[in-house]
């Protein structure tokens, strides 16, 4: 498969210290691409690199198109959503609210409720609570909202930071089994961030791994799922 998004020699920065120690990286259209590491190897930070939610150096290509100077609203309109860690939805605002600031980058009316039934399709939890506010919501239903905002912009990529931090077993196997629609049937990419190694592994066809600001190991997911380090220090066995 052709990379939809290709991150050559990223270094990412808060303040003076560098924290991304020139990663190269590549996800492929159409694909499920996972990003391991233990906490605070980088995961979050290279999502955040991608968006432009830190500084950063490097090279970034999206569909071709070098995006490492992008401001985080040029990055969304070209295609690429983040759904951040902690979810980041809007809790003073409803879940209807929340789903048409999603929106925004759609034109009409009716494409804005047709994107609406849409998500309610895969999450009908969300349209019961269309007029709560989002702050009120379980862990489960903000994660299920953060990932239907993100959608509503129609991306063609989608950065899931953590989508199952905090969430119990049924919740999590819910939203992974949504994710795999999305990418299959939608044909939405995924870049995936996870510390639940097996159920990455599951869901994506590819992986990265990424100890202290570098890759170090890369392969398809079965690949990284046989291998002795993966196993000894991320899946425990
Ligand atoms: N806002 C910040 N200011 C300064 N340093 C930061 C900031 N956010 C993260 N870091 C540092 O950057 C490094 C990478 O953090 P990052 O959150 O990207 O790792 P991670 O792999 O996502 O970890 P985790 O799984 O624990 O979320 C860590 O050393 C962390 O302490």
């Amino acid at each position: 498969m052709a990379a939809l998004l290709e991150a050559k020699n990223v270094e990412a920065f808060y303040g003076p210290t560098r924290v991304l120690k020139g990663i190269s990286f590549e996800v492929a259209e159409g694909g499920v691409t996972t990003i391991l590491g233990a906490n605070g190897a980088g995961k979050t930070s290279t999502l955040r690199a991608l968006s432009g939610l830190v500084r950063r150096t490097g090279e970034i290509r999206f569909a071709g198109q070098r995006i490492d100077g992008y401001t985080t609203e040029k990055t969304a309109a070209l295609g690429i959503a983040h759904v951040p860690d902690g979810r980041g939805t809007l809790v003073n605002m409803t879940v209807e609210e929340n789903l048409r600031v999603g929106a925004y980058l759609r034109r009409s009316k009716r494409e804005v409720e047709e994107g609406m039934e849409h998500m309610f399709s895969y999450f009908p939890r969300l349209r019961e609570r269309r007029q709560q506010q989002a702050g009120t919501l379980s862990g489960g239903e903000q994660q299920m909202l953060a990932i239907s905002r993100a959608l509503m912009q129609r991306p063609r990529l989608l950065l899931m930071d953590e989508p199952s931090f905090g969430l119990a077993p049924l919740v999590i196997r819910e939203i992974f089994d949504i994710m795999r629609v999305i990418n299959k049937q939608e044909g939405v990419s995924i870049l995936l961030v996870e510390q639940n190694v097996a159920r990455a592994l599951d869901l994506a066809d590819h992986a990265w791994l990424l100890e202290t600001g570098s890759t170090v190991i890369s392969g398809t997911a079965g690949e990284l799922r046989d291998n002795q380090q993966i196993r000894r220090s991320y899946l425990g066995f």
